[in-house]
């Protein structure tokens, strides 16, 4: 099989991607590499191409002010540099994104679901490699990697089968007047990412954008710079016209800078609750709507009734996908009474057994955290759980990896913790890493009041047989999203966002749509004017 180097041809934006050696031999092996090197691994890998887009193409900065490293998580190691953009830069960005809209809103949306589809088709092929540099960036396994790149074109191709469907409503009115309606698009749009989910995040809301005849300036997460930029060189291979997707660089400065821009007609965030307070506070400024996709700190309940084996897979699904760094985890694992023990048993039995380790191996179940500061933060989580009195069954250390390059990884042993109560502080904030805190009940109404009793609201998820209760339980749930003997999935088809603090506006399903589109209502007189006057 092909070496990864060798694949990034097919990648433009790959074709610097060089592996780290030293001196002359460095110089030789610029123009050698891509044929010679026997495939990228873990520890490897640097990113010199710029990791800016607008009007077309990459664009490089004339500056490096401000420059942050970036870290390839398994290792520690500096992977890239990324340059924040600022004002004129920005500027820039949302002026070529603005000229795109003007040709992109009169196209056909059959016109742009073609071209969405060939964008599509191009992630689909190049799914392997993308995912190779989403897991050197992010550190999560390329298990997991795989399956987040192939959501990312799912979403793409589920909104490229909308864009031609926008349609709107024709009302009678008396005396053969009649009214109708019209879906058009916002303008210029801005998408601000999370570091955790870097290309699906990019593509969960370009595509429902640029489905409804909009452009999009994103701007990832400084910590996750280097994949969006492979998407927006995507997107103009398939046939968007330059500037319709523009990567924008850089952190709260950027970001705000993007958010009073006057050009800009909608932000769209994934991020955290503090952070998504001050995209709609900025956004008010200027009147713009807003889609927060906020954190989290979701409820899983367990009942007695329930398929054991099952409950246990899905509260090991909705802990640690991505080491736990997922916003609708359900981390409150509400268990009942009766079955506490069996249940406890194999969950720690289970977690007990994940591999942890180099992400870019097939085997690997689980990687190193984003960063060091995020590894000591949930660390800490866990010595103030057990300060507060919670018993660890399992986990919650760092792990360092018997492979010497991964020695400087944040990795850790991923955590059950049991005796939790309510108020504990590891039940109530969002720990964003692998920590389930795992809490017996008694009754339905008990667990469902206790479910409700916190400020986030992105999703929830039950097990039991009893098919009545499963769906009281949905009902009465205070969250976005149930699921019912599952967690963790998300099909593009369904709605995904949250209630209370977790957020508002969806993203996936059809009603995203709604959300990046206007409504126009078009007043047809068939009559003469009764003038007042
Ligand atoms: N609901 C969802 O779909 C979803 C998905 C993923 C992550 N999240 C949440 O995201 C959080 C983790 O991600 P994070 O640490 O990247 O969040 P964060 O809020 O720190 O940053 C998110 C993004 O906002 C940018 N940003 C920061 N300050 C800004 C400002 N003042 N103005 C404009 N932009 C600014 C950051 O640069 C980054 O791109 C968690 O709380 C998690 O639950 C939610
Ligand atoms: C694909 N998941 C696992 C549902 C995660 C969605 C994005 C949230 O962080």
């Amino acid at each position: 099989s092909k070496s990864f180097l060798n694949q990034c041809i097919s990648i433009p934006g790959c074709m610097l991607i060089l592996l780290v050696v030293s001196g002359p031999l460095r110089r030789k092996m610029a123009q050698s590499v891509l044929s010679t090197m026997p495939g990228a691994s873990t520890g490897t890998v640097v990113v010199k191409d710029p990791l800016n887009f607008w009007g077309g193409k990459r664009v490089t900065l004339g500056h490096e002010k401000n420059a942050e490293p970036v870290y390839e998580p398994a290792t520690g190691r500096v992977m890239c540099q990324m340059v924040p953009c600022g004002a004129e830069e920005v500027d820039e960005a949302i002026k070529s994104a603005h000229s795109a809209y003007l040709i992109w809103r009169k196209m056909a949306g059959m016109e742009r679901a073609r071209v969405l589809l060939e964008a599509a088709r191009i992630i689909r092929e190049r799914r392997d490699n993308i995912a190779k540099l989403e897991v050197i960036n992010n550190g999560k396994s390329i298990t997991e990697a795989l399956e987040d790149i192939d959501v990312s074109w799912h979403t793409i191709e589920y909104y490229a089968g909308l864009a031609g469907s926008l349609a709107g409503q024709h009302v009678q009115l008396p005396g053969g007047t009649f009214a109708y309606t019209r879906r058009e698009p916002l303008g210029v749009c801005v998408g601000i990412g999370a570091w955790n989910y870097p290309f699906q995040i990019a593509t969960w809301k370009s595509a429902p954008a640029l489905a409804c005849g909009n452009a999009m300036v994103f701007k990832p997460s400084p910590m996750t710079p280097v994949t969006a930029v492979i998407l927006a060189e995507i997107y103009k291979e398939a046939g968007v016209p330059d500037g319709l997707f523009c990567v924008v660089q850089g952190g709260a400065e950027t970001g705000t800078l993007l958010c009073h821009h006057p050009g800009v007609a909608k932000v769209s965030f994934t991020g955290s609750v503090p952070t998504g307070k001050k995209i709609m506070e900025m956004s008010s400024k200027g009147i713009k709507q807003v889609t927060l996709e906020l954190g989290g700190k979701s409820p899983l309940i367990i009942f007695k009734d329930c398929e054991l084996e099952n409950a246990v897979k899905g509260a090991l699904m909705a802990n640690f996908l991505t080491q736990g760094q997922v916003c609708c985890n359900g981390t409150r694992v509400y268990v009942q009474r009766d079955i506490m023990p069996q249940f406890l048993e194999e969950v720690v039995k289970r977690t007990k057994t994940i591999p942890i380790g180099d992400p870019l191996l097939d085997d690997t179940r689980m990687g190193a955290l984003i960063s060091k500061p995020q590894l000591d933060k949930v660390l800490g989580y866990v010595s103030q759980a057990k300060k507060e009195g919670a018993r660890v069954l399992c986990g919650g250390e760092p792990y360092i990896p018997s492979d010497p390059k991964l020695k400087g990884g944040y990795f850790m042993s991923p955590c059950v913790l049991d005796n939790c109560r309510d108020d504990m502080t590891c039940v109530k904030e969002e720990i964003f890493g692998p920590v389930m805190s795992v809490m017996p009940f008694n009754t339905e109404e008990e667990v469902i009041q206790r479910a409700n009793n916190t400020t986030f609201g992105l999703a929830s998820g039950v097990f039991t047989r009893d098919i009545s209760r499963a769906h009281r339980v949905a009902e009465n749930l205070e969250a976005g999203t149930c699921f019912i003997n599952n967690y963790n999935i998300s099909p593009v088809e369904v709605p995904f966002g949250g209630y209370k603090m977790s957020g508002f506006g969806r993203e996936n399903g059809q009603v995203t749509m709604e959300y990046f589109s206007q409504l126009k209502t078009v007043i047809v007189e068939m009559g003469d004017v009764e003038s007042l006057f």
